[in-house]
């Protein structure tokens, strides 16, 4: 058999005695969605280890893939208790056909549209077997069969592209690239992907978020790229800004700390020492490139400052659009009809509130746990749904032009259960998956009358500029959330900072109107709320309890409380723990191990499976409450969905056709199938962090708070986790871990939308084409100079001098002279400033 590749890239290849294995491609099991991932079964025609059987799976990452054609993979063979023999491939070469009529069938397939049977044919009796290396080679041989241009174009364009698509993913995961981050990657790149990882693989780092710096310089010096090299420090900057807005929730760096951690960066990753003066030059290029962006002391990614620069000019030109096109008489008697409907009059505020928002282009709305958010939303989209139907308007377009909208699959699902009406998440709202690359979005405009979006304080910075880009002219926006709530996870605090600027029309709900069997949980949440616990915080109330508790005794409470939870007949899906971290005794995945055993013991008859994510370990059984971990919206399924196993099918099974393990999941939204390699998208969800819960309410949630979770000890969490819980609290640890977290402020984000938002209503901001959404109307905008404040200068205005052109001037004068950077450096910033204790690492597993 002759290889139709020969060289594939010249990386670490494979030695001689690498596993290697040939054959032809049976089936394709299973298919990724999102990445080049694929589980196969191939007829072994010869292979050079010991193995007798006449098929093999083979995993891994492969581009285009074509069912009875022949490939060579190189790997390792892997023995699964339960899924038995597997050939993991790290790399593939495609083999020419070994038959003419195998040929035949391969170039009258799908992937080649308009060929047939005769024309295939046609080419291998002229070209021979190794028709396509002769194509790929010289694509102008194909004259020579006579068969149209059109279809000569067809054969050489697709032969073309999955030639470059296998070298590329070959070569990406060569070098340890997953196949989510090479999809990603070769997305990006497309054929100029492996050009790129072999001459400027730094580049990665700069395009393409989550792409690692170690991982990136290992590679580069392999390839012999020098430590010292400026694209080497360049990617050492930006990977030291992504990390610190990711790790802090800040918008930007200061300049003291960003050469900090860059200098740490580059001299942990390799081991050589980077002079100061070569950072500060990268620093130069970068933001003279316009690839880091400096204002005054701030150093910004530039997609981060273009989102808040955009927020700012979008929310500012929504609040300054004409008001809404209804009478503010209609508004009233229509608003005034649907209170006759509802159970009980609103209060003043509310009226005020609702009629407020249906006035206006922009509403923005806050207020605590049970201060009649939900009302609101319902009051304005019943109202609304009779003005347009006065207008003329039918029901099913009415409905179509209200879209309902939250941050999360549960916050969506509640807003939906409350108002009677289909509400998605915003990114399924806007067709993105969240894996993109922000830069290559191009979003389409919604269409409809008017959005509303809840739960507004989870939503970050690059998500709401994504959004705000879909929004037409026209379309009213209510914005409702809750500011006392955590912060997103992502950088930024957009709720808090549209609110606290002043500029934009906002209503605050304080009432709270919850009644029933007493409403301590929320009178707690407000005390909370102000910085303190209620003087009787551990005497027991109708609708929660406190009982003391060291870190090592909180699990044997929570036995006992789940235990008797589950006795007195509730269901385990309205109790919810929640911890601040996953670790220690009280942590998420002790807690979830104990729960697992009150709801869901082991019995003779239930399958089970051991799970081993680095040092956890658990079992995952058929009835385990579960929690998605990933946005999957090809399934719709996203993170932080709750479900629960509903079958485990192993490869084995007689029953089972599909020849692979799978774990079936019940959402509300259906069930989901989760193959081997997805397993680790689910974890046990008897107890979440309280980052997870946001967005969710139950019954009951069990929370416990000792003083091991230290930093985590913040108000904002607290009062998160607490406002979850609708009809009982239970608190578990120590009184002084509660008071810590009651009077420990949320760590501040930094962030500077509150000033964009500022300059954008002075017009000091150069404007965002409205009819023009695209990414080049965005870049053409951001083309501009930046509008950049310069430093120690009290009067300076924003027409100033940008500091960018300085810099820009100060390299052209004198390469050596980097005083400008040294201007902009202030001597008195502290250098943990952006680097505050709490990370989101510390919430996720
Ligand atoms: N003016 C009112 N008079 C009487 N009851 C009210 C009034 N406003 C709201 N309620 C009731 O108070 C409860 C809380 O209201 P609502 O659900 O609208 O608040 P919310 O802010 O959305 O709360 P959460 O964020 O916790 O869901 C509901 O049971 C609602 O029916």
């Amino acid at each position: 058999m002759s290889q139709s590749q020969t060289s594939l890239f010249d990386g670490p290849a494979a030695s001689d005695e690498t596993p290697t294995v040939t054959g032809q491609v049976k089936n394709i099991l299973f298919a990724a969605q999102d990445s080049f991932y694929k589980v196969m079964i191939i007829e072994v025609a010869e292979q050079n280890f010991d193995y007798d059987d006449t098929e093999l799976t083979v995993t891994g990452s492969f581009g285009d893939i074509q069912i009875g054609a022949s490939y060579e993979f190189k790997g390792r063979l892997t023995t699964h208790a339960r899924y038995g023999v597997q050939f993991a491939a790290q790399n593939y070469q495609r083999q020419a056909a070994s038959t003419t009529s195998g040929l035949v069938a391969y170039l009258s397939g799908d992937q080649f549209p308009g060929v047939g049977k005769a024309t295939a044919t046609k080419i291998v009796d002229d070209l021979g077997i190794e028709a396509i290396d002769k194509i790929l080679e010289s694509p102008d041989i194909l004259i020579e069969t006579g068969i149209s241009t059109k279809l000569q174009e067809v054969i050489v364009k697709q032969l073309q592209q999955s030639d470059g698509m296998e070298r590329a993913i070959i070569a990406l995961n060569d070098y340890g690239f997953g196949s989510a981050l090479a999809t990603v990657i070769y997305q990006k790149y497309q054929q100029q992907t492996l050009q790129i990882l072999k001459t400027n693989p730094y580049q990665m780092v700069i395009d393409i978020e989550g792409v690692s710096f170690a991982r990136i310089d290992r590679l580069a010096a392999q390839q012999g790229i020098d430590a010292l090299d400026a694209r080497r420090i360049q990617a050492g900057v930006i990977s030291a800004i992504n990390q610190a807005t990711f790790e802090s929730g800040d918008t930007f760096m200061q300049v003291e700390a960003l050469l900090q951690t860059t200098q740490q960066i580059l001299e942990r990753s390799q081991n050589a020492r980077i002079d100061p003066a070569l950072i500060k030059r990268a620093l130069l290029t970068l933001t003279s490139d316009g690839i880091v962006i400096a204002d005054g002391q701030n150093l910004y990614i530039k997609a981060l400052f273009e989102a808040e620069r955009e927020i700012a000019q979008r929310m500012v030109r929504l609040s300054k659009t004409k008001n809404s096109e209804y009478k503010r008489a209609d508004v009233v008697k229509q608003l005034a009809e649907v209170e006759e409907e509802n159970p009980f009059p609103y209060d003043d505020v509310q009226r005020d509130a609702m009629i407020a928002a249906l006035m206006s282009n922009l509403f923005i709305l806050t207020g605590g746990p049970g201060t009649g958010k939900t009302t609101i939303i319902n009051g304005v989209v019943a109202t609304l749904k009779k003005l347009l139907q006065d207008e003329g308007m039918k029901w099913d377009e009415i409905s179509e032009s209200i879209r309902l909208a939250a941050p999360t699959g549960r916050a969506a699902k509640r807003l939906s259960e409350s108002t009677g009406m289909p509400a998605s998440t915003i990114h399924r709202l806007l067709g993105i998956t969240g894996r993109e690359n922000t830069d290559d979005i191009d979003i389409e405009e919604l269409s409809g009358r008017l959005l509303v979006i809840d739960e507004m304080s989870m939503v970050d910075t690059q998500l709401f500029d994504l959004l705000l880009r879909a929004i037409p002219n026209g379309m009213q926006v209510i914005l409702v959330g809750d500011k006392d709530q955590l912060p997103s996870v992502g950088p930024g605090r957009v709720f808090y900072d549209l609110l606290a600027s002043g500029l934009l029309n906002y209503r605050e709900l304080e009432t709270i109107h919850r009644q029933g069997k007493g409403s301590t949980i929320i009178e707690l949440a407000s005390s909370v709320k102000s910085g303190v616990l209620p003087v009787n915080f551990t005497e027991r109330q109708p609708d929660r309890s406190f009982f003391p508790a060291q870190t090592n005794q909180v699990p044997r409470m929570v036995e006992q409380i789940a235990t008797s939870w589950k006795e007195r007949g509730n269901s385990v899906a309205d109790m919810q723990i929640l911890a601040p971290m996953y670790r220690t005794p009280a942590g998420v995945h002790n807690l979830n191990a104990v729960a697992q055993e009150i709801f869901n013991p082991m019995t003779a008859k239930k399958r089970e499976i051991h799970m081993k994510l680095g040092e956890l370990e658990f079992n995952f059984r058929v009835g385990d409450k579960v929690m998605q971990t990933a946005n999957d919206p090809e399934h719709n399924v996203f993170n932080g969905d709750i479900g629960y196993i509903t079958s485990i099918m192993l490869a084995k099974d007689k029953s089972n056709e599909d020849n692979t393990d799978n774990i079936t999941v019940a959402f509300d939204t259906g069930e989901v199938e989760y193959t081997r390699q997805n397993w680790n998208q689910l974890t046990l969800a008897y107890a979440t962090t309280i980052h997870k819960a946001q967005g969710a309410e139950y019954k009951l949630v069990i929370m416990p708070l000792v003083n091991a979770f230290s930093r985590m000890l913040q108000r904002n969490l607290l009062y998160t986790g607490l406002t979850r819980a609708s009809e009982s609290l239970v608190l578990i640890g120590d009184v002084s871990a509660y008071q810590r977290a009651a009077e420990t402020e949320g760590v501040n984000r930094h962030t500077t939308l509150q000033e964009r938002l500022q300059q954008a209503q002075d017009g000091q901001l150069p404007d965002v084409p409205d009819d023009d959404k695209s990414l080049a109307a965005v870049n053409a905008i951001n083309q501009k100079p930046v509008a950049v404040v310069p430093l120690d200068e009290e009067n300076a205005t924003i027409d100033d001098a940008p500091v960018v052109d300085e810099i820009v001037q100060a390299v052209a004068e004198d390469d050596d002279d980097l005083l400008t950077i040294a201007k902009i450096m202030d001597e008195s910033i502290d250098p943990n400033v952006g680097m505050a204790d709490m990370t989101p690492y510390d919430f996720m597993p």
